[in-house]
């Protein structure tokens, strides 16, 4: 499938062509910012993070990294391509992992509304323990875009873990509902990224004071989100393939890759 019921491409290895896209966006003289996180013991990754999107994410554009973290000397001075610049934002840690993971709203919101506006056209927001394997181009940049979750791209919407508490601020219906998205990687233009985030998080508030979180926390609300706000650009899962999901030919490219990780080792 290549193109969504409501028209927005699906990208694939081999449904585009990066000379043109390249040329249209150097004429422009994009800029794109990549957020991330290093919370706690996250830190393991960051190294192999920063060293594989230098290879691979955005070559040859103007590139911004943001890097949030509750410990400054975590972050490696990498050498950055021309073009390039890493800035690293002191935060505090909450204690819940899911905590860590569903502030990421709050702070990628905040940062948009307070500076980065005016210093990048595009914000591209990703888990850290990600690699980037094969390039990752300017193919991906639209208004607002999500990835197609590896586990779920082809299966049937019932089998969706979608939050069905109809209580929830996340909650999707059985009925409805178009993809199953991941949580670890979305972007789009710094409006709708605000837009996508401010609302994630103030319905992740809203829950709050009921008690109540989604089941798969950020990653839920999103989904709701995209359910009634279309992305305008789907990814395929070769953007963030995750080998427990197995090898499938149709995949061609795992452009992004999961880093393994033992939760008992980082998350407690
Ligand atoms: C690939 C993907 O779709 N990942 C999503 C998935 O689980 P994951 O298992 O991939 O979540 P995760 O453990 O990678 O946490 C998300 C991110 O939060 C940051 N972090 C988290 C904990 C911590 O102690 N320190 C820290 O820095 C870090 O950048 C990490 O990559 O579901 C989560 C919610 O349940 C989030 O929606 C993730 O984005
Ligand atoms: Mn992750």
């Amino acid at each position: 499938m290549t193109l969504s019921p409501w028209l927005a491409p699906i990208v694939w290895d081999g449904t585009y062509n990066l000379d043109i896209l390249n040329e249209q966006f150097h004429q422009r003289g994009v800029r794109i910012g990549l957020t991330t996180f290093v919370i706690r013991k996250y830190k393991i990754f960051i190294q192999n993070f920063l060293q594989s999107a230098e290879k691979f994410f955005m070559t040859g554009h103007k590139v911004s990294y943001y890097v949030f973290t509750d410990d400054i000397n975590a972050i490696p001075n990498i050498n950055l391509r021309e073009g390039r610049s890493l800035e690293v934002l002191k935060v505090t840690g909450y204690k819940r992992w899911q905590d860590i993971t569903m502030r990421r709203m709050q702070l990628i919101r905040d940062l948009i509304s307070e500076r980065v506006i005016n210093e990048v056209d595009y914000i591209v927001c990703v888990d850290v323990d990600f690699e980037f394997r094969d390039s990752v181009g300017v193919e991906i940049l639209s208004d607002i875009f999500g990835v197609l979750h590896s586990d779920y791209f082809e299966k049937k919407r019932q089998a969706f873990t979608y939050e069905r508490r109809d209580i929830s601020a996340g909650y999707i219906p059985n009925d409805e509902g178009d993809f199953y998205y991941i949580g670890g990687f979305f972007g789009g233009t710094v409006k709708e990224v605000y837009k996508l985030t401010n609302h994630c998080h103030n319905a992740m508030m809203q829950d709050k004071a009921i008690n109540i979180e989604a089941l798969w926390h950020d990653e839920s609300y999103v989904n709701r989100y995209f359910l009634y706000h279309k992305p305008t650009k789907i990814l395929s899962p070769e953007y963030t393939w995750n080998y427990f999901s197995g090898n499938p030919a149709v995949v061609k490219r795992k452009r992004v890759v999961h880093v393994p990780k033992q939760y008992s080792e980082v998350r407690d």
